[in-house]
Protein backbone atom coordinates (compact mmCIF):
# COMPACT_ATOMS: atom_id res chain seq x y z
CA UNK A 1 0.00 0.00 0.00
CA UNK A 2 1.36 3.26 -1.03
CA UNK A 3 0.08 6.52 1.36
CA UNK A 4 0.56 9.85 0.58
CA UNK A 5 0.74 12.07 3.65
CA UNK A 6 0.93 15.89 4.49
CA UNK A 7 4.72 16.49 5.80
CA UNK A 8 3.03 18.20 8.99
CA UNK A 9 1.82 15.07 10.17
CA UNK A 10 4.34 13.94 13.35
CA UNK A 11 4.78 10.28 13.94
CA UNK A 12 2.95 8.98 9.84
CA UNK A 13 6.14 7.09 9.27
CA UNK A 14 6.40 5.76 12.63
CA UNK A 15 2.74 4.21 12.37
CA UNK A 16 2.65 3.13 9.39
CA UNK A 17 6.19 1.31 8.75
CA UNK A 18 6.16 -2.04 7.91
CA UNK A 19 2.42 -1.86 6.36
CA UNK A 20 2.76 0.89 3.82
CA UNK A 21 5.25 2.97 2.15
CA UNK A 22 4.74 6.66 3.01
CA UNK A 23 5.72 9.47 1.03
CA UNK A 24 5.18 13.01 2.34
CA UNK A 25 4.76 16.16 0.97
CA UNK A 26 3.74 20.04 1.50
CA UNK A 27 -0.17 19.83 1.79
CA UNK A 28 -0.09 23.24 -0.26
CA UNK A 29 1.62 21.94 -3.27
CA UNK A 30 0.05 18.07 -4.01
CA UNK A 31 -0.87 18.32 -7.67
CA UNK A 32 -3.11 15.40 -9.18
CA UNK A 33 -0.15 13.55 -10.84
CA UNK A 34 1.21 13.11 -6.67
CA UNK A 35 -1.56 10.78 -6.09
CA UNK A 36 -1.65 8.63 -9.54
CA UNK A 37 -0.51 5.33 -7.68
CA UNK A 38 -1.89 6.54 -4.35
CA UNK A 39 -3.82 3.82 -2.10
CA UNK A 40 -4.47 6.45 0.51
CA UNK A 41 -4.36 10.25 1.16
CA UNK A 42 -3.37 11.63 4.32
CA UNK A 43 -4.53 15.72 4.52
CA UNK A 44 -4.45 18.61 6.90
CA UNK A 45 -6.86 21.67 7.04
CA UNK A 46 -4.36 23.33 4.20
CA UNK A 47 -5.18 20.88 1.17
CA UNK A 48 -8.49 21.21 -1.02
CA UNK A 49 -9.68 17.11 -1.55
CA UNK A 50 -11.78 18.16 -4.71
CA UNK A 51 -12.24 16.80 -8.25
CA UNK A 52 -9.22 18.87 -9.82
CA UNK A 53 -6.80 17.06 -6.97
CA UNK A 54 -8.58 13.50 -7.83
CA UNK A 55 -8.35 13.81 -11.23
CA UNK A 56 -5.89 11.08 -11.66
CA UNK A 57 -6.40 9.53 -8.30
CA UNK A 58 -7.26 5.77 -10.02
CA UNK A 59 -5.98 3.67 -7.11
CA UNK A 60 -7.29 5.67 -4.56
CA UNK A 61 -9.19 3.77 -1.70
CA UNK A 62 -8.88 5.88 1.42
CA UNK A 63 -8.83 9.92 2.41
CA UNK A 64 -8.35 10.86 6.19
CA UNK A 65 -7.61 14.49 7.66
CA UNK A 66 -6.08 14.60 10.82
CA UNK A 67 -8.32 17.74 11.76
CA UNK A 68 -11.58 18.37 13.54
CA UNK A 69 -12.64 20.48 10.56
CA UNK A 70 -13.96 19.22 7.44
CA UNK A 71 -14.60 21.79 5.14
CA UNK A 72 -11.73 21.48 2.73
CA UNK A 73 -12.71 17.91 1.67
CA UNK A 74 -15.29 17.35 -0.82
CA UNK A 75 -17.25 14.44 1.00
CA UNK A 76 -20.61 13.88 -1.00
CA UNK A 77 -17.22 13.37 -3.83
CA UNK A 78 -15.30 10.42 -1.99
CA UNK A 79 -18.84 9.23 -1.14
CA UNK A 80 -20.13 9.08 -5.03
CA UNK A 81 -16.62 7.69 -5.74
CA UNK A 82 -16.88 4.78 -3.38
CA UNK A 83 -13.30 6.27 -1.35
CA UNK A 84 -13.89 5.50 2.33
CA UNK A 85 -13.15 8.99 4.32
CA UNK A 86 -11.87 9.45 8.05
CA UNK A 87 -11.24 12.61 10.42
CA UNK A 88 -9.83 12.97 13.99
CA UNK A 89 -13.27 14.76 15.36
CA UNK A 90 -11.55 16.28 19.04
CA UNK A 91 -8.58 15.06 18.17
CA UNK A 92 -7.09 18.91 18.99
CA UNK A 93 -9.97 20.03 21.17
CA UNK A 94 -7.38 20.48 24.47
CA UNK A 95 -5.04 22.16 22.51
CA UNK A 96 -7.60 24.88 21.89
CA UNK A 97 -9.47 24.61 25.63
CA UNK A 98 -5.32 25.21 26.21
CA UNK A 99 -5.19 28.18 24.01
CA UNK A 100 -8.21 30.14 24.97
CA UNK A 101 -7.16 29.75 28.57
CA UNK A 102 -3.74 31.49 28.13
CA UNK A 103 -5.44 33.81 25.79
CA UNK A 104 -8.03 34.64 28.85
CA UNK A 105 -5.25 35.11 31.29
CA UNK A 106 -3.41 37.38 29.31
CA UNK A 107 -6.54 39.12 28.16
CA UNK A 108 -7.28 39.63 32.23
CA UNK A 109 -3.96 41.20 32.79
CA UNK A 110 -4.18 43.91 29.85
CA UNK A 111 -7.29 45.00 30.80
CA UNK A 112 -7.01 44.37 34.78
CA UNK A 113 -9.95 41.88 35.08
CA UNK A 114 -10.86 39.35 37.52
CA UNK A 115 -12.23 36.82 35.35
CA UNK A 116 -14.43 35.28 37.78
CA UNK A 117 -16.21 38.65 37.43
CA UNK A 118 -16.88 37.87 34.03
CA UNK A 119 -19.12 35.87 32.19
CA UNK A 120 -17.80 33.79 28.89
CA UNK A 121 -19.97 32.79 25.75
CA UNK A 122 -18.95 30.13 23.40
CA UNK A 123 -20.60 30.21 20.03
CA UNK A 124 -20.74 26.31 19.45
CA UNK A 125 -20.96 23.69 22.43
CA UNK A 126 -19.33 21.33 20.47
CA UNK A 127 -15.92 19.53 21.37
CA UNK A 128 -13.64 22.43 21.63
CA UNK A 129 -16.50 24.71 22.52
CA UNK A 130 -17.14 22.69 26.15
CA UNK A 131 -13.59 22.05 26.47
CA UNK A 132 -13.51 25.90 26.94
CA UNK A 133 -15.95 26.27 28.85
CA UNK A 134 -14.93 23.55 31.34
CA UNK A 135 -11.79 25.89 31.72
CA UNK A 136 -13.99 29.20 32.23
CA UNK A 137 -15.58 27.15 34.90
CA UNK A 138 -12.82 26.50 35.80
CA UNK A 139 -11.59 29.76 36.41
CA UNK A 140 -14.97 30.85 37.99
CA UNK A 141 -16.71 32.48 35.49
CA UNK A 142 -20.34 32.68 34.56
CA UNK A 143 -20.79 30.67 30.80
CA UNK A 144 -22.87 30.85 28.75
CA UNK A 145 -23.64 28.37 26.00
CA UNK A 146 -24.96 29.09 22.34
CA UNK A 147 -25.90 26.41 20.35
CA UNK A 148 -28.92 26.67 18.19
CA UNK A 149 -28.57 23.15 16.23
CA UNK A 150 -28.14 21.63 19.54
CA UNK A 151 -31.19 23.53 20.63
CA UNK A 152 -33.41 22.15 18.22
CA UNK A 153 -32.22 19.22 18.72
CA UNK A 154 -33.23 19.47 22.32
CA UNK A 155 -30.27 20.40 24.41
CA UNK A 156 -31.26 22.39 27.63
CA UNK A 157 -29.72 25.39 28.87
CA UNK A 158 -28.39 27.03 26.11
CA UNK A 159 -29.27 30.69 25.27
CA UNK A 160 -30.01 32.55 22.25
CA UNK A 161 -27.00 34.19 19.31
CA UNK A 162 -28.08 37.90 20.58
CA UNK A 163 -27.64 36.82 24.33
CA UNK A 164 -24.57 34.64 24.12
CA UNK A 165 -22.90 38.52 21.58
CA UNK A 166 -23.82 40.78 25.41
CA UNK A 167 -21.32 38.55 27.20
CA UNK A 168 -18.26 40.24 28.46
CA UNK A 169 -16.37 37.77 26.18
CA UNK A 170 -17.51 35.73 23.38
CA UNK A 171 -15.17 32.77 21.86
CA UNK A 172 -16.57 30.91 18.27
CA UNK A 173 -16.25 27.28 17.85
CA UNK A 174 -18.31 26.46 15.08
CA UNK A 175 -17.31 25.09 12.01
CA UNK A 176 -17.37 26.45 8.56
CA UNK A 177 -20.99 26.12 6.97
CA UNK A 178 -22.12 28.64 4.02
CA UNK A 179 -25.42 27.21 3.64
CA UNK A 180 -28.80 26.02 5.13
CA UNK A 181 -30.41 27.15 9.00
CA UNK A 182 -26.95 27.63 11.05
CA UNK A 183 -24.86 28.99 8.16
CA UNK A 184 -21.37 29.95 9.97
CA UNK A 185 -19.99 32.38 7.23
CA UNK A 186 -19.49 35.78 8.41
CA UNK A 187 -21.60 34.84 11.40
CA UNK A 188 -20.31 37.77 13.16
CA UNK A 189 -21.70 40.64 10.03
CA UNK A 190 -20.93 44.45 10.31
CA UNK A 191 -24.52 44.41 12.60
CA UNK A 192 -23.73 42.56 15.34
CA UNK A 193 -20.45 43.85 15.35
CA UNK A 194 -21.60 47.26 15.53
CA UNK A 195 -23.66 46.35 18.60
CA UNK A 196 -20.98 45.47 20.47
CA UNK A 197 -19.94 47.66 23.53
CA UNK A 198 -16.25 48.89 23.79
CA UNK A 199 -15.08 46.78 26.48
CA UNK A 200 -15.94 43.30 24.91
CA UNK A 201 -13.42 40.64 23.84
CA UNK A 202 -13.74 38.44 21.02
CA UNK A 203 -12.04 35.04 20.38
CA UNK A 204 -11.73 33.15 17.22
CA UNK A 205 -9.85 30.12 16.98
CA UNK A 206 -12.35 28.24 14.50
CA UNK A 207 -12.29 29.37 11.27
CA UNK A 208 -11.12 32.64 10.15
CA UNK A 209 -14.54 32.81 7.69
CA UNK A 210 -16.78 33.01 10.42
CA UNK A 211 -15.81 37.18 11.24
CA UNK A 212 -16.26 39.47 8.58
CA UNK A 213 -12.75 40.83 9.15
CA UNK A 214 -12.93 43.76 7.15
CA UNK A 215 -15.76 44.87 9.08
CA UNK A 216 -13.44 44.33 12.38
CA UNK A 217 -11.10 46.63 11.30
CA UNK A 218 -13.47 49.28 10.77
CA UNK A 219 -14.64 49.24 13.78
CA UNK A 220 -11.58 48.98 15.66
CA UNK A 221 -10.41 51.69 13.43
CA UNK A 222 -13.87 53.94 15.16
CA UNK A 223 -14.01 55.10 18.50
CA UNK A 224 -14.86 52.02 20.62
CA UNK A 225 -12.48 49.53 19.66
CA UNK A 226 -13.44 45.59 20.55
CA UNK A 227 -10.38 43.29 22.33
CA UNK A 228 -9.73 40.65 19.85
CA UNK A 229 -7.97 37.66 19.66
CA UNK A 230 -7.56 35.80 16.52
CA UNK A 231 -6.04 32.49 15.55
CA UNK A 232 -8.02 32.65 12.75
CA UNK A 233 -8.21 35.00 9.16
CA UNK A 234 -10.31 34.92 6.50
CA UNK A 235 -8.98 34.14 3.44
CA UNK A 236 -5.65 32.33 5.21
CA UNK A 237 -2.84 31.99 4.90
CA UNK A 238 -3.37 35.86 3.34
CA UNK A 239 -4.15 38.17 6.46
CA UNK A 240 -5.23 41.42 6.59
CA UNK A 241 -2.33 43.29 7.96
CA UNK A 242 -3.87 46.20 9.01
CA UNK A 243 -6.36 44.84 11.21
CA UNK A 244 -3.16 43.26 12.82
CA UNK A 245 -2.28 46.28 15.11
CA UNK A 246 -5.66 45.82 16.14
CA UNK A 247 -5.74 42.48 17.66
CA UNK A 248 -4.42 41.97 21.26
CA UNK A 249 -2.94 38.38 20.56
CA UNK A 250 -2.71 37.43 16.95
CA UNK A 251 -1.43 33.98 15.95
CA UNK A 252 -1.24 31.47 12.84
CA UNK A 253 -3.76 28.93 13.29
CA UNK A 254 -2.36 27.20 16.11
CA UNK A 255 -4.91 26.81 18.75
CA UNK A 256 -4.67 23.21 17.99
CA UNK A 257 -1.33 22.18 17.48
CA UNK A 258 0.01 20.36 20.99
CA UNK A 259 2.00 17.60 20.00
CA UNK A 260 -0.77 15.63 21.69
CA UNK A 261 -3.07 16.93 19.58
CA UNK A 262 -1.25 16.53 16.31
CA UNK A 263 -0.26 12.43 17.85
CA UNK A 264 -4.37 12.10 18.58
CA UNK A 265 -5.02 13.13 14.94
CA UNK A 266 -2.41 11.20 13.15
CA UNK A 267 -3.02 8.45 15.46
CA UNK A 268 -7.14 8.76 13.90
CA UNK A 269 -6.20 8.29 10.80
CA UNK A 270 -3.95 5.40 11.95
CA UNK A 271 -6.91 3.81 13.23
CA UNK A 272 -9.48 4.11 10.40
CA UNK A 273 -7.09 2.53 7.97
CA UNK A 274 -6.18 0.02 9.85
CA UNK A 275 -10.29 -0.59 10.58
CA UNK A 276 -10.45 0.13 6.66
CA UNK A 277 -7.93 -2.80 5.84
CA UNK A 278 -9.12 -5.12 8.43
CA UNK A 279 -5.38 -4.77 10.01
CA UNK A 280 -5.25 -5.45 14.11
CA UNK A 281 -3.67 -1.88 15.11
CA UNK A 282 -0.06 -2.36 16.29
CA UNK A 283 0.56 0.76 18.39
CA UNK A 284 -0.24 2.80 21.39
CA UNK A 285 -1.03 6.49 21.40
CA UNK A 286 1.02 7.10 24.78
CA UNK A 287 3.51 4.97 23.56
CA UNK A 288 4.23 7.60 20.56
CA UNK A 289 4.28 10.38 23.28
CA UNK A 290 7.92 11.75 24.97
CA UNK A 291 8.48 13.02 28.05
CA UNK A 292 7.89 16.45 28.87
CA UNK A 293 10.56 18.81 29.86
CA UNK A 294 8.43 19.90 33.11
CA UNK A 295 6.57 17.09 34.90
CA UNK A 296 5.39 18.43 38.10
CA UNK A 297 5.28 21.68 40.22
CA UNK A 298 4.30 21.76 44.17
CA UNK A 299 2.00 24.25 45.09
CA UNK A 300 1.57 25.21 49.17
CA UNK A 301 -1.69 27.07 47.93
CA UNK A 302 -4.36 27.27 45.38
CA UNK A 303 -2.74 29.85 42.87
CA UNK A 304 -3.92 33.04 42.62
CA UNK A 305 -5.18 34.68 38.75
CA UNK A 306 -1.85 35.96 38.59
CA UNK A 307 0.06 32.76 39.40
CA UNK A 308 -1.72 30.71 36.95
CA UNK A 309 -0.88 33.08 34.30
CA UNK A 310 2.49 32.04 34.89
CA UNK A 311 1.69 28.17 35.57
CA UNK A 312 0.47 27.90 32.31
CA UNK A 313 3.32 29.74 30.39
CA UNK A 314 5.95 27.61 32.09
CA UNK A 315 4.11 24.95 29.78
CA UNK A 316 2.65 27.12 26.82
CA UNK A 317 3.54 30.73 26.15
CA UNK A 318 1.17 32.18 24.11
CA UNK A 319 2.80 35.38 23.78
CA UNK A 320 5.61 33.62 22.17
CA UNK A 321 3.31 32.76 19.18
CA UNK A 322 2.01 36.45 19.03
CA UNK A 323 5.62 38.12 18.86
CA UNK A 324 6.60 35.45 15.92
CA UNK A 325 3.02 36.47 14.21
CA UNK A 326 4.37 39.81 14.39
CA UNK A 327 7.98 39.23 13.60
CA UNK A 328 7.13 37.54 10.75
CA UNK A 329 4.11 40.01 9.13
CA UNK A 330 6.49 42.82 9.62
CA UNK A 331 8.83 40.96 7.74
CA UNK A 332 7.62 41.36 4.36
CA UNK A 333 8.04 37.38 4.01
CA UNK A 334 5.60 36.16 1.63
CA UNK A 335 4.89 32.74 2.95
CA UNK A 336 5.33 34.07 6.62
CA UNK A 337 1.81 32.18 7.49
CA UNK A 338 2.65 28.71 6.51
CA UNK A 339 6.26 28.66 7.50
CA UNK A 340 5.59 29.04 11.51
CA UNK A 341 3.31 26.43 11.49
CA UNK A 342 5.00 23.96 9.64
CA UNK A 343 7.90 24.87 12.06
CA UNK A 344 5.80 25.35 15.32
CA UNK A 345 8.10 24.23 17.99
CA UNK A 346 7.08 21.37 20.34
CA UNK A 347 3.88 22.21 22.64
CA UNK A 348 3.11 20.38 25.35
CA UNK A 349 -0.43 20.36 26.54
CA UNK A 350 -1.69 21.89 30.18
CA UNK A 351 -2.19 17.90 31.00
CA UNK A 352 1.62 17.13 30.57
CA UNK A 353 2.49 19.58 34.15
CA UNK A 354 0.78 18.29 37.24
CA UNK A 355 0.01 19.77 40.10
CA UNK A 356 1.23 18.42 43.52
CA UNK A 357 0.24 19.35 47.01
CA UNK A 358 -2.84 22.01 46.50
CA UNK A 359 -3.87 20.32 43.39
CA UNK A 360 -7.84 21.24 43.81
CA UNK A 361 -8.72 23.05 40.63
CA UNK A 362 -6.02 21.73 38.52
CA UNK A 363 -8.09 19.51 36.24
CA UNK A 364 -11.01 21.68 35.17
CA UNK A 365 -8.37 24.05 34.29
CA UNK A 366 -7.00 21.52 31.87
CA UNK A 367 -3.60 20.72 34.70
CA UNK A 368 -2.78 16.85 36.04
CA UNK A 369 -4.04 17.07 40.15
N1 LIG B 1 -7.83 27.01 15.39
C1 LIG B 1 -7.64 25.71 15.45
O1 LIG B 1 -6.51 25.27 15.52
C2 LIG B 1 -8.81 24.76 15.46
C3 LIG B 1 -8.67 23.55 16.14
C4 LIG B 1 -9.76 22.68 16.16
C5 LIG B 1 -10.95 23.00 15.51
N2 LIG B 1 -11.02 24.18 14.83
C6 LIG B 1 -12.30 24.56 14.15
O2 LIG B 1 -13.28 24.65 15.16
C7 LIG B 1 -14.48 24.06 14.67
C8 LIG B 1 -15.27 23.51 15.83
O3 LIG B 1 -14.61 22.37 16.35
P1 LIG B 1 -15.37 21.36 17.31
O4 LIG B 1 -14.46 20.22 17.55
O5 LIG B 1 -15.88 22.09 18.51
O6 LIG B 1 -16.57 20.92 16.40
P2 LIG B 1 -17.89 20.21 16.85
O7 LIG B 1 -18.51 19.68 15.62
O8 LIG B 1 -17.64 19.28 17.99
O9 LIG B 1 -18.79 21.41 17.44
C9 LIG B 1 -19.26 22.46 16.65
C10 LIG B 1 -20.57 22.93 17.25
O10 LIG B 1 -20.99 24.10 16.56
C11 LIG B 1 -22.40 24.05 16.50
N3 LIG B 1 -22.90 24.97 15.48
C12 LIG B 1 -23.02 24.78 14.15
N4 LIG B 1 -23.54 25.88 13.58
C13 LIG B 1 -23.74 26.79 14.56
C14 LIG B 1 -24.22 28.13 14.60
N5 LIG B 1 -24.67 28.75 13.49
N6 LIG B 1 -24.26 28.78 15.78
C15 LIG B 1 -23.83 28.17 16.93
N7 LIG B 1 -23.40 26.89 16.95
C16 LIG B 1 -23.34 26.22 15.77
C17 LIG B 1 -22.70 22.59 16.23
O11 LIG B 1 -24.04 22.27 16.56
C18 LIG B 1 -21.69 21.91 17.11
O12 LIG B 1 -22.21 21.59 18.38
C19 LIG B 1 -14.00 22.97 13.68
O13 LIG B 1 -14.99 22.69 12.73
C20 LIG B 1 -12.77 23.59 13.10
O14 LIG B 1 -13.14 24.29 11.95
C21 LIG B 1 -9.99 25.07 14.81
O1 LIG C 1 -9.69 21.72 12.21
C1 LIG C 1 -8.71 21.51 12.91
O2 LIG C 1 -8.51 20.40 13.48
C2 LIG C 1 -7.70 22.61 13.16
O3 LIG C 1 -8.07 23.76 12.51
C3 LIG C 1 -6.31 22.16 12.85
O4 LIG C 1 -5.47 22.59 13.88
C4 LIG C 1 -5.86 22.66 11.55
O5 LIG C 1 -4.48 22.42 11.41
P1 LIG C 1 -3.86 22.08 10.01
O6 LIG C 1 -4.56 20.87 9.50
O7 LIG C 1 -4.13 23.24 9.10
O8 LIG C 1 -2.43 21.84 10.25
Amino acid sequence: MKVLADENMPFVRELFAGRAEVITRPGRALQPEHLRDIDALLVRSITRVDEALLSEAGRLRFVGTATIGCDHVDTGLLARRGIAFASAPGCNKVAVGDYVLAALLRVAAHKNWTLADKTLAVIGAGNTGSEVARRAEGLGMRVLRCDPPLANAGMPGLVGYDQALAADIVSFHVPITHQGPYATHHLLNEERIDRLGGHQVLINACRGDVWNNRALLARQQGGRPLTLVMDVWEHEPAVLAELVPHVLIATPHIAGYSLEGKARGTFALYRALCNHGGQPERHSLAALLPAPAVRSVHLNRAPDQAQLERLVRLVYDIERDDRNFRRGLASGEPGFFDRLRKEYPERRELGSLQWCGASAGAQALGFKA
